[in-house]
């Protein structure tokens, strides 16, 4: 390796135009780091590293790009760690969002800046990969002394670039090694990894961003077309183009455009303009076709290979993501039942009409109520009034207040209730099934009348808050059992939202992923779950709803020795669940049902359900014998 002073040395020469043999992208770089940020190669600074609070926020904004390449990413890093490389995924400003590292050298790597947090654009920290490539869009090597600042000369970093769907620029992948050989040509190998990795991201997000669009593959051998193809285009109900992979853009702008760039006025091009089919045509493209009839023409005449697939149906009545207010949007990750209560809870979240939440304890009612609340622009309070937890002595003072003198022991000046303290916000009554009975027809006042009397107050004062109620009974069935009143059921019910139990639901993966992404946020780490402490999570029955999850993978992340959360690190009822009698008779049922689903195939089973196949020979014995 060159020392600092001779790579000051280099870069002097090359700012006076005296030409390097350094690849073009770094020469390139120097000199705007030079030209355009005023960069002193002499005066070497250490990596940046983002505030938690900033970190935070840039890593909300990839949440969902994070969660769609995850897969790809750890099996990037399962490649590559045994030659001790890291990975990061930084966003489209350098700020690394994700990272998986040996936690061994956490702070070596910490102190070179391949951490969590780092931030490796290019105005600074000068010439990097990261950096490089968000300014070029391409594939770059920057390898030892390719690096402007000397402190970063004993790095070597391999990036590429991750585009989104309609052509921008989203995220920066990266493997980097404290250490490694001299020859650049060491990297080539890598660069070869992140490139093909990177492809593969950009085309997972095109299937997850257009679930509701055609897909077209395009590859110009009909191999490759459904395993890796060159190019990926969705397609709406009106054969119009809604997205892209970066392969597409780059083949369109190959096959149609003149000048590169161009072909970013694509998008909403009817597929026609383009090839010799329409979106009516699709469907003679899906894999029930021989490979090498898939044929179709560009409109300049050059032959491609093409496999579609099918949108997923949309349910009717069931929102797109985009029509749900941001506050509202992280409650679900792909369940129906829950995606109708989110469009729901959207519409009346404006309106003061009162909501009563119904749920199981724990399915997250106090933490609908909040978003519902966060919507508003200007929300004033949110308070939350557990009525099971207040004795029931006091529950009428707490809640109405009680003005000065009230009783023997009251505070001299009095005290504002807690439905006075709500007032111009939101008063969230949880567990109102269980509010005595005399204290409903005073609550029912209070609601229809629009003002409250403190406790020993001789005028009402008006008060105006939106209502949001809770409750883990069926309120409707506590009516009928003459244990809760009638009419101030239906004042508090104008509409009711009923979540659905975790168990009941299909998002459990999204779900774990956002919870390990906010945990590791507010640890300032990566957090991942190995493949069968997940499957333990898919077979667990959950009783205690999403409290029971968030603290399960709260705790597993303390637990855990490094990133990866195992299931030594989980509770004992998840590592060896009890299999009590009625819970094998359905799962029994289940398991017939899950057996034909795998065409009969055992193994195939045993590793769906993440268990062992003598569990499963002896789940379907017992279900012979019964
Ligand atoms: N959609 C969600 N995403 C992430 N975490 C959630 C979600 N909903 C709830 N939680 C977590 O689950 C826990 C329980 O949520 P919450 O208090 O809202 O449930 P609850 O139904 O009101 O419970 P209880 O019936 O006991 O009052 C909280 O710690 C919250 O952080």
């Amino acid at each position: 390796m060159i020392s600092a002073r001779s790579h000051v040395e280099e870069i002097a020469h090359v700012a006076l135009g005296k030409g390097s043999l350094r690849d073009a992208p770094v020469v390139q770089s120097w000199l705007r780091c030079l030209n355009d940020y005023r960069l002193d190669p002499a005066q070497a600074q250490e990596a940046y590293i983002v505030p938690s609070t900033q970190l935070k926020e840039h890593r909300e904004q990839s949440d969902e790009l994070i969660r769609i390449g995850r897969s790809a990413v750890e099996g990037l890093f399962r490649h590559v760690m045994d030659q001790h490389y890291v990975l990061l995924l930084s966003d489209a400003r350098g700020v690394t969002v994700d990272f998986m590292g040996d936690p061994t050298f956490d702070n070596q790597l910490r102190r070179a800046g391949l951490y969590l947090g780092s931030e490796w654009s290019e105005n600074r920290a000068g010439t990097c990969a990261v950096g490089a490539c968000i300014v070029s869009g391409d594939p770059v090597i920057i390898h030892q002394d390719d690096h402007f600042d000397s402190s970063h000369i004993g790095l070597t970093c391999t990036a590429a670039p991750i585009f989104d769907t309609l052509g921008d620029l989203t995220a920066v992948l990266d493997i980097s090694q404290l250490r490694s050989p001299t020859v650049k040509a060491s990297q080539h190998l890598a660069l070869h990894l992140v490139t093909t990795t990177a492809r593969r991201i950009e085309l997972a997000n095109l299937m997850a961003r257009t679930r509701h669009d055609w897909i077209l593959r395009i590859s110009r051998s009909p191999d490759f077309l459904d395993v890796d193809p060159e190019a990926a285009i969705a397609i709406d109900a009106n054969g119009r183009i809604s997205g892209l992979t970066h392969g597409g853009f780059r083949a369109l702008a190959r096959m149609f455009e003149p000048q590169p760039g161009a072909a970013r006025g694509v998008i909403g091009t009817p597929i026609s303009q383009l090839f010799d089919i329409d979106v009516d045509d699709l469907p003679r493209f899906t894999r029930s076709r021989a490979d090498r009839e898939r044929v179709i023409r560009t409109r300049s005449g050059v032959m491609l290979f093409a496999g579609a697939i099918a949108p997923v149906t949309r349910t009717r009545g069931l929102p797109a993501a985009d029509r749900i207010p941001r506050p509202l949007r992280e409650l679900s990750f792909g369940d129906a039942a829950m995606e109708a209560v989110q469009l729901r809870a959207s519409k009346l979240a404006p309106r003061d009409v009162p909501i009563l939440i119904q749920g199981e304890t724990g399915a997250g009612k106090e933490f609908l109520a909040r978003a519902i609340h966060d919507i508003r622009p200007n929300p004033g309070r949110f308070v939350a009034v557990n009525c099971a937890a207040i004795p029931e002595a006091l529950i009428e003072s707490e809640l109405f207040g009680y003005a000065s003198g009230a009783f023997t022991g009251a505070a001299p000046r009095g005290k504002i209730g807690l439905i006075e303290a709500a007032d111009g916000g939101t008063l969230f009554l949880d567990e109102i099934g269980d509010m005595p009975i005399g204290l409903q027809a005073r609550l029912l006042r209070v609601l229809s009348e629009g003002e409250i009397t403190p406790v020993g107050a001789h005028r009402p004062k008006p008060v105006s808050f939106r209502l949001i109620s809770a409750s883990h009974h069926r309120l409707d069935q506590l009516v009928a059992d003459g244990r809760f009143r009638r009419d101030l059921f239906f004042r508090l019910n104008a509409a009711t939202l009923m979540l659905p139990a975790l168990r009941e639901r299909q998002d459990l993966d999204g779900l774990v992923d956002h919870l390990l992404a906010r945990i590791g946020a507010d640890e300032g780490r990566t957090i991942r779950l190995s493949h069968t402490a997940r499957m333990a999570l898919r077979r667990h029955p959950w009783p205690g709803n999403l409290r029971e999850l968030a603290n399960t993978l709260r705790v597993a992340a303390a637990l855990a020795d490094g990133s990866e959360i195992t299931p030594d690190d989980l509770p004992e009822t998840l590592r060896n669940p009890a299999e009590p009698a009625t819970a094998v008779a359905s799962a029994s049922d289940d398991l017939a049902a899950e057996l034909a689903a795998c065409g009969g195939n055992v193994s195939e089973l045993a590793r769906r359900l993440g268990v062992d196949r003598s569990t499963i020979h002896r789940r379907l014995r017992r279900l012979k014998r019964s």
